[in-house]
């Protein structure tokens, strides 16, 4: 019998707390390659410490962090790098340097601020752009001058660019129309399966994780309450899931 193939990420009981106060309370999800996970929650549920978790900027109280079968958890300087070489990110907002340039954001991770051949990086820079449907045009704007859209296409291009295994994508539409989100969302889709890359979502933008995910967790009480195919979202005949993917003020979730 064929053995299961190592998930490319895997959380088993991740629990931290703040003080007293709780926030993941035994974590487990597992994340094969070329999956496309997202994480939906209430505010303040724990996606984004859960994301720190993996990403290492956070250290669990408890449990293990498995990237490509490597408990990360703890793990310091060279090791630490090397495994982040596996990551992209995606930042809430974008996070672009206004002082640089649309290219020089886009190869930000390549150049890791150091002094590269600059014919070379705007070659990449216009690669990457084209590939979320920018123009070179835009190369020597600073992300300022664009639009909110455009500026989530230069994040993603940036994300994109050092071409990682796995993407995190931190909220992608926050801020966006909801045309202009589901550009966004479009976008995400095709690199995702284009690149072949793993990605993980968090959102609370139940289009958004319904679009770019094959598969959703939900985080509730510091635990994952419920994960299955996108398509069950509405159908999950859990209460907690269902007051929260439709919004509704009254049931279990106070
Ligand atoms: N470094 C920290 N120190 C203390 N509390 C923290 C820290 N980081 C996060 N928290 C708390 O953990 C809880 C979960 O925060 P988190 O940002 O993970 O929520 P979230 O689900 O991502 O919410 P949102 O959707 O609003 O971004 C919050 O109550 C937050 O105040």
């Amino acid at each position: 019998m064929a053995s299961a193939p190592t998930p490319k990420i895997a959380l088993n009981g991740v629990a931290k707390s703040f003080g007293s106060r709780t926030i993941l309370n035994g974590i487990d999800l597992s994340i094969e390659p070329g999956e496309s996970m997202a994480i939906i929650g209430q505010s303040g549920s724990g996606k984004s410490v859960t994301l720190k978790c993996i990403l290492g900027l956070v250290t669990p109280d408890r449990g293990s962090i498995l990237i490509d079968g490597e408990n990360v958890v703890g793990l310091r300087g060279r090791d630490q790098e090397r495994v982040r070489a596996k990551f992209g990110m995606l930042f809430q907002g974008g996070a672009l340097f206004d002082s640089l340039p649309v290219w020089r954001n886009v190869t930000f991770a390549l150049t890791r601020g150091h002094a590269r051949n600059a014919a070379e990086m705007r070659k990449i820079a216009e690669e990457n752009l084209e590939r979320v449907g920018l123009d070179n045009r835009i190369l020597n704007l600073r992300p300022s001058e664009l639009s909110g859209g455009m500026q989530k296409r230069v994040a993603l291009a940036r994300a994109i660019a050092p071409r990682p295994e796995i993407i995190f994508f931190d909220e992608p539409t926050t801020g966006l129309d909801p045309i202009r989100a589901d550009v966004i969302n479009d976008l995400i889709v095709s690199l995702v399966e284009d690149l072949g890359v793993t990605a993980l979502t968090i959102t609370h933008d139940m289009a958004s994780a319904r679009k770019i995910a094959h598969r959703v967790a939900m985080l509730y009480d510091g635990r994952i309450i419920w994960r299955g195919p996108r398509d069950r979202l509405y159908d999950t005949g859990n209460p907690y899931v269902d007051q929260f993917v439709q919004g509704k003020a009254d049931g279990p979730i106070q």
